[in-house]
């Protein structure tokens, strides 16, 4: 990924890490040889000219690659990171349905992922070089070691193997420790954004819950930081007891080479290299055990990266879709059974239902009915675990997905509000249309959204949204508008307007949020654009769908009722029932006096 990313910065930071690694090595020889020539006062000045300059170079280096090398890792981190966001984005963009972002371990992997995926590359070729850095050095002062004695050289390695292996197995304990706090850090984040969100503040501060949230935040980062000291613990013991006998073995060779000076065996020379590859061995090794430990754990956390980026498709879809012919006769679901989990009840039990092209349906039915779960089960946002929906016949698992949802128009009920300008929120309907502004007013005045858009501060280039901040044009800042649930409600339909001559239109209860005016106006305006055309609408609004050409009733996930309106009441079923309960709230003796 980094070579993809970055392929010069790649290369100069290969080249910068074995100028490091020779610079300190430079460095020891040099001073050794310098202090030897001082010493015994044989050398021309010439040659402690050349010397001192190396020496100089190489402070020169040591002062100038670091920083270098910080740039161009930095620089390596975040292209190599946009490459990774795009593929994992991109890799979640290929799941079809819902399914995997109502799993929370899965939303665990993906946080995780996010979190490690985009550093990792950077991470893991700085890593690398620091370990060929830090061996490169490490070998060039052991053979240093090795000309003054043997011993010590190897009691210095012996000392220091401990300490590799052990931090080895605490790279592991670590990533799992994140792994298992994964949950712990959502709900904390999840309870954080609540206390921040515009929409909770209101009901929080009015039901005088946010103490409440707050503690529930401060007991999971508790939880979390328990879990990361007992971690930290565990390792400053370890490193603690491994540090002891590299500790003791320099100590010992030290005063080895001192007494064997102080003895005239070996000249002050030997004592400053001594002392300089004592210290380049062990720092080697700790920047080998230190990059090992950072490469090992990205790895192990970027497993979670792999494990998203390459998980299978959520739902099956065949290796060449058939991309869905033009809807002529209707959809069918066909003894449709679905449930969301095996650990969930039936939400659908044994439905059948068809939707005849060119005719409008109504689906009815008390909360938890299953509508709403009917519609997801259309778009193809799960599959039925048995049974099938057939487009003109055609099981809709056999069809291309996208080609499937391009067919189709929708409202859902939990739509969304996108903190994004006026005309954004309009033209996600219909990305073709999202630069053509007489398109994207026109679906707004069909929707009636159009004399409330228009009249904003900056009309369809307003933002909805008072999340993000932007500068204005007179520089001054702009936060945005709110608007109001019915505008939204409104905004959405003209998102479904926008798509123009589908196939088939979704509406689930596109009116819940409007005054009597208006939503009376979108009926009538949904009439119209029903007519002769394939529909499903889902509504409580029970007045609302009486003019569908057959109403089907839902209960307990399975079709109680069908017919027209009047074949319904004459029944005198659950669709009368309903009815009758919301007429009775309009009975004239309940109006009052007009005056
Ligand atoms: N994402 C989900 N995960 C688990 N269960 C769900 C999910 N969505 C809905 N359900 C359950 O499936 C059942 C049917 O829900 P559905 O939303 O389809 O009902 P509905 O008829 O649209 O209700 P309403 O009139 O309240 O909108 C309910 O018992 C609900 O709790």
């Amino acid at each position: 990924m980094a070579w993809t990313a970055a392929r010069w910065h790649t290369f100069f930071f290969v080249v910068l890490s074995a100028t490091s690694a020779a610079v300190p090595l430079v460095a020891a020889w040099g001073t050794k040889l310098v202090l030897d020539d001082l010493d015994t006062g044989g050398a021309g000045v010439r040659r402690v000219v050349l010397l001192g300059v190396a020496l100089a170079v190489c402070a020169l280096l040591s002062a100038l690659v670091p920083q270098a090398t910080q740039y161009v890792r930095d620089e390596i981190g975040r292209r190599a990171s946009l490459v990774a966001q795009d593929r994992l984005f991109r890799a979640t963009e290929r799941f079809v349905g819902l399914a995997r972002f109502e799993n929370p371990e899965f939303l665990d992997r993906i946080r995780l992922a996010q979190q490690h995926g985009g550093i990792t590359p950077a991470l893991l070729v700085s890593a690398t070089l620091g370990v060929v850095r830090a061996t490169l050095t490490g070998a060039g002062f052991l053979v240093s070691l090795l000309t003054i004695n043997v011993w010590t050289a190897l009691a210095v390695v012996v000392a220091t193997a401990p300490s590799l292996f052990a931090e080895l197995g605490l790279s592991r304990r670590r990533a799992a420790m994140l792994w298992r706090i994964g949950p712990a850090e959502r709900r904390e984040l999840f309870f954080g954004e609540l206390l921040l969100n515009v929409q909770a503040a209101k009901e929080l501060r009015l039901f005088g819950a946010t103490a409440h949230l707050r503690r529930l935040v401060g007991g999971q980062r508790r939880a979390v930081n328990a879990e990361r000291s007992r971690t930290d613990r565990r390792e400053l013991v370890a490193q603690v007891l491994t540090a002891v006998p590299a500790a003791l073995a320099t100590g010992a060779g030290l005063l080895w080479v001192l007494v064997s000076a102080a003895g005239g065996k070996g000249g002050i020379g030997d004592v400053s290299l001594f002392v300089a590859a004592v210290a380049g061995v062990q720092g080697a090794a700790t920047g080998m055990i230190a990059e090992l430990v950072a490469g090992h754990q990205q790895m192990l956390l970027f497993g979670h990266y792999l494990a998203v980026v390459g998980a299978p498709p959520d739902l099956t879809v065949p290796p060449a879709p058939r991309a869905p012919a033009p809807l002529r006769r209707g959809v069918e679901f066909r003894d449709v059974w679905f449930r969301y989990s095996p650990g969930h009840d039936w939400a659908l039990r044994g439905l059948d239902l068809t939707i005849t092209c060119g005719r409008a349906l109504a689906v009815v039915g008390r909360n938890g009915a299953g509508k709403s779960t009917l519609v997801k089960l259309l778009c193809r946002m799960y599959d039925p675990e048995r049974g099938a929906v057939l487009w003109d016949g055609v099981d809709i698992r056999e069809l291309d997905p996208a080609g499937l949802r391009a067919r189709i128009g929708a409202v859902f009920q939990d739509y969304m509000q996108y903190d994004m300008t006026a005309a954004e929120n309009i033209g996600l309907g219909d990305l073709d249309a999202m630069g053509d502004r007489a398109r994207i007013e026109d679906a707004a005045r069909r929707a009636g959204a159009h004399p409330s858009v228009a009249a904003l501060p900056r009309g369809y280039d307003t933002l909805l949204s008072r999340i993000f901040w932007e500068q204005g044009e007179d520089g001054a800042g702009d936060s945005g508008v709110h608007l109001s649930g019915g505008q939204w409600q409104r905004l959405a339909l003209a998102r479904a307007y926008l798509r123009g001559e589908r196939d088939l239109l979704i509406l689930d209860e596109p009116s819940s949020g409007l005054d009597a005016e208006a939503e009376h106006e979108i009926h009538r305006g949904l009439r119209e654009h029903r007519r002769g055309r394939t529909s499903l609408l889902i509504s409580h609004r029970l007045g609302a769908v009486r003019d569908a050409d057959e109403v089907v009733v839902l209960n307990g996930g399975r079709v109680a009722e069908r017919g027209t309106h009047d074949g319904l009441m004459a029944r005198g079923g659950l669709y009368a029932h309903l009815f009758g309960l919301q007429a009775e709230g309009y009975r004239p003796e309940r109006l009052p006096e007009p005056r």
